[in-house]
């Protein structure tokens, strides 16, 4: 047991008798152990040198570094490490604070483009004059409206001739670095982003965060709820279209974005087409909607109809590089030029609903000059000098505290000049006109809304075909039958509270067009809704006479004599006024007066272009013609009547009502009478010269009762 127990405790405890144990043990042991002394010798001598030769190195480095240590240069470079270090660790522990306050102590709120609030905020943003150091702007004419009375409008130049057309807005467009607002006693920091559609993953709406440094809530209610109380008061009540802003904004250049569908977008495109801009643009679209934007196919004997537009037109960015960029005053001198240009034009601009409370094609007309109307006495000038003296009078009606806006009402059989008027009295007041019908599928209160807020300010409204707004009983019932929508959706308190509502425009005329005044509410045609109203009635004498006059002009400078080689008259147009009065006069008197629509007149004298004698000759017997086709479409038609008689919507027609006798146009497809009354009478009818129809007589000026606004 001790031998056991010995070396083990003696093993543990103490090295010298480990040894004394060893020498008990056999010859290999004692072999091995003699190994073993010669190699911890070697260590010993090994760790020896080394240590030796280390702390030899040790001291070569150190006195080497010193040496290094006390060179200024890497002195410096060592401060300077250690400086960067400092920095950037600050630098993290600053964010990371910053991070932590932010969680902690602001409140953050995001806006988004097509979210109301963010047109409250905007606006508002815009009142306090946030933007107002901003080089990139978004310009908005036919928006405008909304933004005029908080936007910050720049100065348009005096440029004289041209001020029916709406003046144009700069809105400050999304920047990069974010904008710093002291509200109330708080900080703001405001950053505005652009919608991104490029890149489909980082596709983002606009939008607008608002950092507010107060862990206090209730600030940013306040904030947003001033915003809401300050739009509803000075804006209009529908938030303007979302932008579309697809480029990036830069800062160093002066940047104007111009937006399909705005009238800004016209002016700029048209005058960039003008001097060549696209000259050497190769990515083209083609069109047939814009017929005078763009540029038609140069191949010999194409048509008119297609143009090309440089591609991607949906917007059109203009950079002005300038020695003096920041100046603000450049792109206003440019917009004004391209404006004034634009409305220098002989043509009337008619923008057309597109469905969907949005506005589509917009078509250019030639101006259709007064005299080629043939209206009874003054008729026309009196409505062209009221709409002159109401554009004239906005300050009087600001003082008078009644809104600067006028309605007139056109009413009458079909055919009768009501379209022409306006599209002339457009022409005359270089106004744009902005046609809604009403009675179309899709109509409805909300995209009425839509549509008259994106008008500008001063233009024309035309709404066509008045009485067919409303669906009646009859329609309803004939949808319900046939599973369908009824034509227009909308309601007559909905087109009341647009006509009347602040969003309907500041300088606004509204011409509203029915066949059937009978079929008007009396809410809708009172003073302050449609303050002149004019009866348009079947052609006169000197109607018709001046329709045949208007047909077959003499043969003077412009129209020369057609005489072949043999001296062979080739024309049969008259040589004098004193003939062609002659034939009108025959031919007036064989075509009851109050009886047929000037449209229906120039039907007849188209067939018989070129050939008084044989208009004349044959008008009695179109007349015979005509009154049997009436007599005939009258019998079907009475029985109409008659099953309508119970209907309240289409009471049966007034005595003296000449309705059987006229073709009537279905209701909803008037919208494009206009654009047609336009093209077809601008054509025939525009060759009349001025003053031609001045000596008209039947004059009747109670055809236009005009009634005070209240
Ligand atoms: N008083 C007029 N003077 C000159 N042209 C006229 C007159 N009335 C009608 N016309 C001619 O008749 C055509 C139709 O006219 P317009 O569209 O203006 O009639 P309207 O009264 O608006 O008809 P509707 O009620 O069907 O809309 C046009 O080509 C126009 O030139």
């Amino acid at each position: 047991m001790h031998a056991l127990v010995g070396p083990m405790a003696v093993g543990i405890n103490n090295q010298s008798s480990r040894t004394a144990y060893t020498h008990h043990l056999s010859s290999p042991a004692q072999v091995s152990m003699n190994i073993f002394d010669i190699l911890l010798r070697l260590i010993k001598h090994l760790a020896s040198r080394s240590l030796h030769t280390g702390t030899h190195f040790l001291g070569f480095g150190l006195s080497g570094l010193r040496a290094v240590g006390s060179n200024p240069t890497v002195k410096d470079l060592f401060r300077l490490i250690t400086l960067g270090t400092i920095v950037e660790v600050g630098r993290m522990v600053g964010e990371k604070g910053l991070e932590f306050w932010q969680e902690f102590f602001v409140v953050k709120a995001e806006f988004q483009m097509d979210d109301f609030a963010y047109d409250w905020v905007t606006a508002y943003l815009e009142n306090q004059n946030l933007w107002n150091e901003s080089k990139t702007f978004n310009v908005l004419a036919r928006n405008s409206a909304v933004y005029k009375p908080c936007g910050r409008l720049l100065p348009m130049p005096n440029s004289g001739k041209m001020t029916n057309h709406p003046a144009p807005s700069y809105e400050a467009a999304p920047t990069q670095s974010p904008s710093l607002l002291r509200w109330r006693g708080y900080w703001m920091t405001i950053r505005k982003r652009s919608p991104r559609y490029s890149d489909a993953e980082n596709a983002h709406k606009g939008t607008l965060m608002i950092t507010l440094w107060s862990r206090n809530t209730r600030i940013l209610d306040d904030f947003v709820s001033t915003a809401r109380e300050f739009y509803y008061a000075n804006s209009q009540l529908v938030p303007r279209k979302q932008f579309d802003v697809r480029s990036e904004p830069s800062e160093s250049l002066l940047n104007a974005t111009f937006f399909h569908g705005d009238t800004a977008y016209h002016w700029v495109l048209e005058y960039l087409i003008s001097i060549d801009a696209f000259n050497s643009t190769m990515n083209l679209a083609v069109t047939s909607w814009q017929s005078d934007l763009g540029w038609p196919p140069a191949r010999a004997g194409d048509d008119d109809s297609e143009r090309y537009v440089p591609a991607a037109g949906s917007i059109v960015v203009v950079q002005l590089y300038s020695l003096h960029s920041s100046d603000r005053k450049v792109l206003s001198d440019f917009v004004a030029h391209v404006k004034e240009r634009y409305s220098g034009r002989d043509k009337v601009s008619v923008h057309l609903a597109n469905g969907n409370g949005v506005w589509g094609r917009t078509i250019s007309k030639s101006r259709r000059a007064l005299s080629t109307l043939l209206l009874p006495g003054s008729t026309k000038e009196t409505i062209l000098n009221d709409a002159k003296d109401f554009l004239a009078g906005k300050e009087w009606y600001s003082r008078a505290g009644i809104p600067h806006r006028r309605g007139y009402l056109l009413y009458g059989a079909p055919g009768t000049g009501k379209s022409s008027t306006v599209h002339a009295i457009a022409g005359e007041l270089e106004l744009e006109i902005y046609v809604i019908p009403l009675a179309n599928a899709g109509m409805n209160d909300y995209t009425l809304g839509e549509l008259i807020s994106h008008t500008p300010s001063r233009c024309i409204l035309l709404l066509e075909d008045i009485d067919c707004a409303f669906p009646s009983r009859v329609d309803h019932q004939h949808a319900q039958n046939h599973h369908s929508e009824p034509r227009s959706a909308v309601t007559l308190s909905g087109l009341l509270n647009v006509l009347d509502s602040i969003s309907s425009g500041e300088g606004r005329i509204t011409f509203a067009t029915t066949n059937h005044i009978d079929h008007l509410d009396p809410a809708l045609i009172r003073p302050g809704r449609m303050d002149v109203k004019i009866e348009f009635r079947l052609a006169s004498t000197a109607q018709i006479e001046g329709v045949f006059k208007v047909f077959f002009r003499p043969l003077d400078a412009e129209n020369p004599k057609s005489i072949d080689e043999s001296g062979t008259k080739t024309s049969s147009l008259p040589d004098t006024e004193e003939e062609v009065a002659r034939y009108a006069a025959d031919f007036a008197a064989s075509v009851p007066t109050d009886t047929y629509s000037i449209a229906q007149i120039q039907g007849y004298l188209f067939t018989k272009k070129g050939d008084p004698k044989a208009a004349v000759e044959g008008v009695v017997e179109w007349v015979v013609a005509q009154t049997q086709d009436t007599l005939s479409k009258s019998s079907v038609s009475g029985s109409e009547f008659d099953s309508e008689e119970d209907d309240d919507d289409h009471p049966s027609p007034p005595p003296g009502y000449a309705r059987p006798l006229q073709v009537e146009p279905e209701c909803g497809q008037a919208d494009t009478q206009l654009v047609q009354a336009a093209s077809d009478g601008g054509a025939d009818l525009g060759r009349g010269k001025q003053g031609e129809f001045e000596s008209v007589d039947g004059v009747d000026d109670s055809a236009v009762s005009e009634t005070a606004d209240t």
